[in-house]
């Protein structure tokens, strides 16, 4: 009885979550190209307008996929200012969590089940996720407190519970302005960020 109650609760959170999902991707998906290319290049200089995070050295990025703002500048961009870049890849074996591997102009990329590029995996190159100073995260929405919702694969919330308690790594959302929602719903397992930058704000959450 008590069981079927909170599985009925569980099963109506998940649904507005998926609902969520829908609606945001159908917006990011709707800009044209010209606000996309827009969107990129603004992201680029608030990136590089933000002086701790151009402090750090060993930075954590994606390729966009789906709508996502364009993250293309911002690796050119990070790479010519001497940044160490690393892109995630679907871990062959552990099951829903993600490898980041040292990433250069030259490294091989292969698309994963996705269909999202990721570099062809290469243990030697493979960085341990607490060694990583910045990791910017796609997102599918988000909001003023900092949390996120995805695609819906757990990846990166899987990824950064392992953080130990006391890390020093910066979590950084990357986003259109128009993923913004009131109230992302939470669950207990969702890793909350430190810091969102759009095209028009930095949103910094923690220190
Ligand atoms: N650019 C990018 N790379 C990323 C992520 C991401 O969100 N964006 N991920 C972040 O974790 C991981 C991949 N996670 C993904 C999870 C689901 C789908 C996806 O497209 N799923 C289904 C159903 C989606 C739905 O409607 O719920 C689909 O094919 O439509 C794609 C990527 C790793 N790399
Ligand atoms: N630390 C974790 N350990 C085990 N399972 C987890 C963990 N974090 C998330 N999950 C599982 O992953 C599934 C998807 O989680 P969620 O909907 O929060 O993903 P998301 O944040 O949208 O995706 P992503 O992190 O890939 O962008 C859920 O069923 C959740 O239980």
């Amino acid at each position: 009885m008590f069981s079927s109650y909170f599985y009925c609760l569980y099963t109506v959170a998940m649904q507005n979550r998926q609902q969520l999902r829908t609606e945001i991707r159908r917006r990011r998906m709707a800009l044209t190209a010209n606000e996309q290319q827009q969107a990129a290049t603004a992201l680029v200089k608030r990136v590089l307008g933000q002086p701790t995070l151009m402090a750090q050295q060993h930075v954590a990025l994606y390729l966009s996929n789906d709508g996502e703002i364009n993250t293309a500048p911002l690796i050119q961009a990070l790479l010519a200012a001497g940044k160490n870049l690393y892109l995630p890849v679907l871990h062959p074996f552990a099951s829903g969590y993600l490898l980041f591997q040292h990433y250069q102009a030259q490294t091989p990329l292969q698309p994963n089940r996705f269909g999202i590029a990721e570099p062809v995996l290469n243990c030697a190159e493979v960085k341990p996720v607490p060694e990583l100073e910045v990791i910017f995260t796609p997102l599918v929405a988000f909001d003023s407190q900092g949390q996120r919702l995805g695609m819906g694969g757990g990846f990166y919330d899987r990824t950064l519970a392992q953080l130990p308690v006391n890390h020093t790594t910066a979590i950084v959302g990357l986003a259109h302005s128009c993923q913004q929602v009131a109230a992302v719903p939470v669950e207990p397992w969702d890793q909350p960020l430190d810091a969102i930058v759009t095209p028009d704000h930095y949103f910094q959450f923690r220190a």
